[in-house]
């Protein structure tokens, strides 16, 4: 299973319209790939606030989900085409991922679960999801998650009681902590015996530098493919779902659960 993860530069000086259309001519680069995988909040700016309720959409009919819908079919590639800031039917908005299939169609939505800046920011601007999502892709079950979620592993065991393999995690995770962001993502794999495709944006947006390093790690904890820096680039790997069940088989860790 070939992943391509496209670690976007988000430069506010870029209109979301040309980064829409500059986004969808990166997404059908990868034609190759069975997945590709874009940042969180890429079209406002993950730290971006003041964007956040004039640049809200829908998840099934807004500019990105059209534009995307369309890159996909193009390429004939399934897409996790990272998260956009949604507004609900009650008018409340939600940092809300989107995976289409080949076909364009929107194959899955996600709410994220843990909403980041504690008194602040997201935390108070965007309601939290509830569910857990995972999506049947042809070639693995994958296990939906976004940026601070990577901090909760009581949601990563949902997602594999669920029965997911491989964990995909569109973030805009701030330069400050990219030591944390390596080191967790690293732990969901280890821990959950399951990939890990970490998808960060690059450059700078509300004057926040991004971590970049965008990483794919595989079961047993080894880095597979690892972005060096922030710099926008594609992060390519080949992965192989069956040694997922090969690793929970060799190191039964996870029968040991006892909670
Ligand atoms: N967008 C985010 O969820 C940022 C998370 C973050 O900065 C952190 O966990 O640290």
């Amino acid at each position: 299973m070939r992943v391509s993860l496209i670690q976007l530069d988000v430069d506010p000086a870029e209109p979301p319209a040309a980064r829409r259309a500059r986004t969808a001519d990166l997404v059908r680069a990868q034609h190759a790939a069975d997945l590709v995988v874009l940042p969180e909040l890429w079209p406002t700016g993950a730290f971006d606030y003041p964007r956040f309720d004039a640049e809200a959409e829908s998840p099934a009919e807004g500019p990105t989900a059209e534009a995307m819908s369309a890159a996909a079919r193009d390429a004939g590639v399934w897409l996790h085409a990272g998260s956009v800031v949604e507004r609900a039917a009650d008018g409340g908005l939600f940092n809300t991922s989107l995976v289409f299939s080949p076909d364009g169609a929107l194959a899955a939505t996600y709410r994220k679960i843990h909403r980041f800046g504690f008194d602040r920011g997201e935390a108070v601007l965007m309601e939290a999801g509830t569910e857990p999502v995972t999506v049947a892709h042809p070639s693995a079950v994958l296990g939906l998650a976004t940026c601070y979620d990577l901090r909760f592993p009581e949601m990563f065991r949902l997602l594999v009681d669920a029965g997911a393999g491989l964990f995909v995690v569109p973030a805009g995770w701030p330069a400050r902590r990219a030591a944390h962001w390596s080191l967790l993502a690293r732990a969901r794999a280890v821990e959950n015996q399951a990939y890990v495709l970490a998808c960060c944006s690059a450059g700078t947006h509300a004057d926040v530098p991004q971590a970049g390093r965008s990483v794919v790690v595989d079961p047993w904890g080894e880095v597979l493919a690892e972005a060096p820096d922030a710099a926008e680039r594609v992060l390519t790997a080949v992965v192989d779902p069956a040694q997922v069940a090969r690793v929970r088989e060799e190191f039964p860790a996870l029968k040991d659960r006892v909670l």
